[in-house]
């Protein structure tokens, strides 16, 4: 399964490359990138409000507002799309063109959050030398202010992760940029650039916060490496972690909180972020409570499940599991009324390719591959789908992101899988924050759609 669909991958990987090499990023700064690429934007949404404000593209069914308004075509979004066959795209690369594409670290193979900021931003694929120089950037900037260490430093240790980053993420808008610009009075034009540098600063902050974190919950008294500025984001974060010594784990978080970066508008961190950001709370603020909605099961939580409920499997089935054995478990989990984790989407309808590229990473390494928590998670998608297709429920049977994203984190020590969701916040930023950057420069309203009552429902029905 794995094999035919990555030579499919390729072909039009090859395809697309080809098709984008046109976008290759000059010698420009980021900033003077965003400054060249914003008119054309701004244009282009004036001649679709006046050319095309009226045209229809799409029904609102009663089904989508009763249910989760899933399939409703209702926001925009600049940096990614969602097919539900193909998965995700970031201006239009696949994941399999974007790990073609986009440059890695001086020593690594794997693209880097630095080179995935850069594009969703952008659009452009950034050159080796303009992703070295963001990780620069994000280095120097790395640093937390004092009072957010001590404020870190206060939690108890039994207070969830999640519950440590969002808050940490919420207080360094003490800092903001855009809330004290706005404070002074500027025009709309200028929000975008004070966002910028917001997002840009609480990008290169969030591995030392997020480090902090787990040094205290599950490392206390131990000490935590200071930032260096040399290193990439991920070097760093993973040095901070304790990992830097390990070169497989480090690859890994660096592909992992790419991939993770951005997935379109909808899902519920993005679209908080969004909602938030659009009543000119600042960058931090939105994405503190982006880092809330990423923190429930059905969403970022989910790897923390996949982990917890593999685990319970193992020990509940021993060393040698059968597929029967996996079977039977499924069922189990099924008939208890509980969700597998790890499986089903909102928007997917085949396996997710975050997946299947985090399982690629997987079968390139003979250490991981012979790893039991890694071959538990191969053989559980080897029976899941046709389990979850007899019960009949989900509508896509097949396993998301989070299906796998830990089993790698497990094997190599990183077992404390209350933190995973953390990991998968220090990424979610980059998309999140490029939306909001995109927001302010396009002007974006407030969001405020409307809504109904049952009665006032039926009483649309009834006329
Ligand atoms: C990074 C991410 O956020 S990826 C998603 C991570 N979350 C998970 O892995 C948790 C498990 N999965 C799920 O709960 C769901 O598939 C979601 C939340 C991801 C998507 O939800 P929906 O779009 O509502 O899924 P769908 O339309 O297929 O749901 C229909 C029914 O199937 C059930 N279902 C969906 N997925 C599963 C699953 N993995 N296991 C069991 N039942 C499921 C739903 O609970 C729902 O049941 P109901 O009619 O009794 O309410
Ligand atoms: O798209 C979604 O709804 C959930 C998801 O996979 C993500 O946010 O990464």
């Amino acid at each position: 399964m794995l094999s035919s669909r990555t030579s499919l991958a390729r072909q039009s990987c090859l395809r697309n490359v080809s098709l984008y090499s046109k976008r290759f990023a000059s010698t420009k700064s980021l900033r003077e990138t965003m400054k060249e690429v914003i008119p054309p934007k701004q244009e282009q949404l004036k001649k679709l409000k006046v050319e095309h404000g009226q045209t229809v593209v799409g029904d609102v069914k009663v089904d989508n507002i009763i249910g989760g308004m899933r399939g409703l075509k209702a926001m925009l979004w600049e940096a990614s799309v969602l097919d539900p066959i193909e998965g995700i795209r970031f201006h239009g690369l696949s994941i399999p063109d974007c790990q073609k594409v986009l440059p890695a670290a001086p020593a690594g193979k794997e693209m880097i959050p630095e080179s995935m900021l850069w594009l969703l931003l952008t659009g452009q694929v950034p050159t080796a030398e303009q992703t070295k120089e963001l990780s620069r950037e994000l280095a120097e900037k790395g640093d937390l202010p004092k009072f957010v260490e001590d404020l870190v430093d206060s939690f108890p240790r039994s207070l969830h992760p999640m519950t440590q980053l969002g808050m940490g993420v919420a207080a360094l808008n003490h800092d903001s940029q855009f809330q004290a610009a706005y404070e002074k009075g500027i025009k709309k034009s200028e929000y975008w650039t004070h966002t910028l540098e917001d997002s840009i600063n609480l990008i290169a902050r969030l591995p030392a916060l997020a480090a902090r974190i787990y040094r205290n919950v599950y490392k206390p008294g131990t000490e935590l490496a200071g930032v260096q500025k040399d290193l990439d984001l991920v070097g760093n974060y993973s040095n901070m972690l304790g990992y830097g010594h390990n070169e497989t784990l480090t690859e890994y978080l660096r592909l992992y909180i790419a991939l993770h970066g951005d997935h379109e508008g909808g899902n519920a961190s993005a679209h908080t972020a969004h909602l938030v950001g659009s009543t000119l709370s600042d960058p931090y603020l939105s994405y503190s409570a982006a880092l809330f909605a990423l923190a429930g099961p059905l969403h970022g939580l989910a790897n923390q499940e996949v982990l917890r409920w593999q685990l319970a499997m193992q020990k509940e089935l021993g060393d040698k599991i059968s597929q029967e054995d996996i079977k039977a478990y499924l069922w189990k989990t099924l008939n208890s009324g509980q969700v597998v984790p790890g499986y089903g989407h909102g928007v997917l309808r085949n396996p997710d390719p975050r997946f299947i590229a985090l399982q690629e990473f997987c079968d390139s390494r003979s250490d991981l591959k012979s790893s039991p928590i890694i071959d538990l998670v191969n053989k559980t998608f080897q029976v899941a789908p046709n389990v979850l297709k007899e019960h009949g429920k989900t509508k896509n049977p097949y396993p998301n992101v989070d299906a796998t994203s830990g089993c790698v984190l497990y094997h190599y020590g990183l077992t404390e899988f209350k933190y995973y969701t953390v990991i998968f916040g220090v990424s979610r930023a980059l998309g999140c924050l490029t939306q909001l950057v995109w927001a302010r420069a396009l002007g974006l309203p407030l969001e405020r759609p409307k809504s109904l009552s049952m009665d006032a429902l039926t009483k649309i029905i009834k006329q």
